[in-house]
């Protein structure tokens, strides 16, 4: 059994794959083999989150997820515990592995239950797993509504009850937000729906069994971006060898934007970084900021640089845009300049023709953002994050990323999409997407691969959120740029 967390990078596979993964390792064991060593893993961590649980709830569902659950409850009642099932389900419709686990869990002596415990030290959540087809409804959504509202922790098995292991949307599904610690032990594979749009805080921390059944031949549907490498810099190293980035942006009003996108690619590393606004009136210096060389946007060539265009554009991005998408040679487009792209179909074609000229270009777009894009709606983008990214990386010839709680970085058809583990709701403020624009700008310059240049800043850019002291002042974009090394 293992933990995942950021540092983890392995493939994530989907419901299709995870059915012929178990259909293969059922017919290679003895007959409900699986289903036992589920339960003794759901019992195994049981244990270890509540030691000295008097009572354990168990809502056991009418498939095979339900069978984990009561194939735990029979392995909790053997160690002493008294777990308390209540089951979602006809008996006599049970798949035969559940069955079986169902008179096991009798014979151990648990008591079933018409209504779940006024309390308990931990509640099990077996309703439903890879199995779930519909929203949860009437009895199930009653006690997950129960479940999410006690104190206790959530110990969901396989895949937290309605949540489509597929793409993380539970939209229609009693998932609250976070009252008590969630957990989630999942098995055989790893889903990416437990790891984007709402499959986060619906699994909480998420823990791994593979049952004994470790190898396979499936192709992962996406993976996980893991910790990037550390990348030392050679001693004859000088400010050429990694890259200059040019920041456009900052209309009236707006040159923040500019700024902290520049802040965090020189805090990033970029051999030189300019800062092109849009709004002429602009400060000639910033004197917080005396290494960010200023501009005015429609002066610089961008030629042999890394430009990052978009951060606090405004309307007035438009015009510039054309320039950029013909010259830079390589680039970053973020917010304002995405929206323009959006609304016009010229800049799109010449977007498109960035990457048969071999000039690599990589997006941010929040979901909103890719909405406007895919002429879709942010609802549509959220349901299925994956594809979304995978189509704005194709449509567009880019390397795209898809902002949100599991950022989703995709490139192409050919290569899997990979989910960003790192960052926290302290990202949640103003200013935060133009840092991350500035780092990925600076990996850029410094002539990382893009996919690997947005996979590694993304990384690094929620990191920062994630080891941010709990007693700090709230960590704002500014304090963020300024730890963009890191
Ligand atoms: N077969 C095996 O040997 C193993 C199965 N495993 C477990 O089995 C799960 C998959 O089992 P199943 O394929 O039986 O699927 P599930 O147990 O997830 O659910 C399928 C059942 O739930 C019903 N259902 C679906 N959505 C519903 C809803 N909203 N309201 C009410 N009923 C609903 C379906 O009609 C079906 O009866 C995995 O997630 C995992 O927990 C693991 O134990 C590994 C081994
Ligand atoms: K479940």
């Amino acid at each position: 059994m293992q933990r995942i967390t950021p540092a983890t990078a392995c493939g994530l596979f989907d419901i299709a794959a995870t059915r012929r993964i178990e259909q293969a390792a059922a017919a290679a064991l003895p007959p409900h083999t699986l289903m036992q060593r589920a339960g003794l893993a759901v019992a195994r961590l049981a244990m270890a989150l509540a030691p000295h649980a008097r009572t354990i709830w168990i809502a056991c569902g009418p498939g095979n997820n339900g069978g984990d659950g009561f194939e735990a409850a029979a392995q909790l009642r053997h160690r002493g515990f008294l777990p308390i099932v209540t089951f979602a389900g006809h008996e006599n419709r049970l798949p035969p592995d559940a069955s079986a686990s169902l008179q096991r869990a009798r014979d151990a002596g648990v008591i079933f239950a018409p209504e779940p415990p006024a309390s308990c030290e931990l509640a099990i959540d077996a309703l439903l797993g890879i199995g779930s087809s519909r929203p949860p409804e009437k009895l199930m959504a009653d006690w997950l509504r129960r479940m999410h509202a006690m104190a206790a922790p959530v110990l969901s098995v396989d895949v937290p009850s309605g949540l489509n292991a597929d793409t993380g949307d539970s939209s229609a599904t009693p998932h609250p937000g976070a009252l008590s610690p969630r957990f989630c032990l999942t098995f055989l594979t790893l889903k990416p729906g437990l790891f984007t749009a709402q499959g986060r805080d619906a699994a909480g921390t998420v823990w791994f069994d593979d049952l004994g059944c470790s190898g396979t031949g499936e192709a992962p549907a996406a993976r996980l971006a893991g910790a990037p490498a550390d990348a030392p810099r050679s001693h004859a190293s000088h400010k050429g060898s990694y890259g200059d980035v040019a920041v456009i942006g900052g209309a009236s009003g707006m040159a923040g934007a500019a700024l902290l996108a520049g802040s965090a690619a020189l805090h990033a590393g970029a051999g030189r970084v300019f800062v092109g606004l849009l709004d002429a009136s602009a400060a000639p210096v910033d004197l917080a900021q005396p290494e960010l060389m200023m501009r005015d946007a429609r002066s610089l060539d961008l030629s042999g640089m890394t430009a990052v265009c978009g951060c606090g554009g405004g309307a007035d991005i438009r015009a510039v845009l054309p320039r950029v998408l013909a010259t830079a040679a390589a680039l970053v487009l973020d917010a304002d300049a995405l929206n323009a792209i959006a609304v016009d179909g010229a800049l799109q074609t010449q977007l498109a023709s960035r990457a048969r000229r071999g000039r690599p270009t990589v997006i941010t777009p929040h979901p909103l953002e890719a909405a406007r894009l895919l002429n879709c709606t942010a609802t549509d983008i959220q349901a299925n994050r994956l594809v979304a990214a995978r189509q704005l990386a194709s449509r567009y010839g880019v390397v795209a990323v898809l902002k949100g709680s599991g950022t989703v970085i995709a490139e192409g058809d050919s290569t899997p999409p990979v989910l960003n583990l790192t960052g926290n709701a302290r990202l949640a403020t103003a200013g935060t997407g133009d840092v991350l624009a500035g780092m990925i700008g600076a990996a850029l310059a410094a002539q990382r691969p893009p996919f690997e240049a947005a996979r590694e800043a993304v990384w690094r850019h929620g990191h920062i959120a994630d080891t941010w002291p709990a007693g700090a002042p709230p960590l704002t974009a500014g304090a963020l740029a300024r730890q963009a090394h890191c």
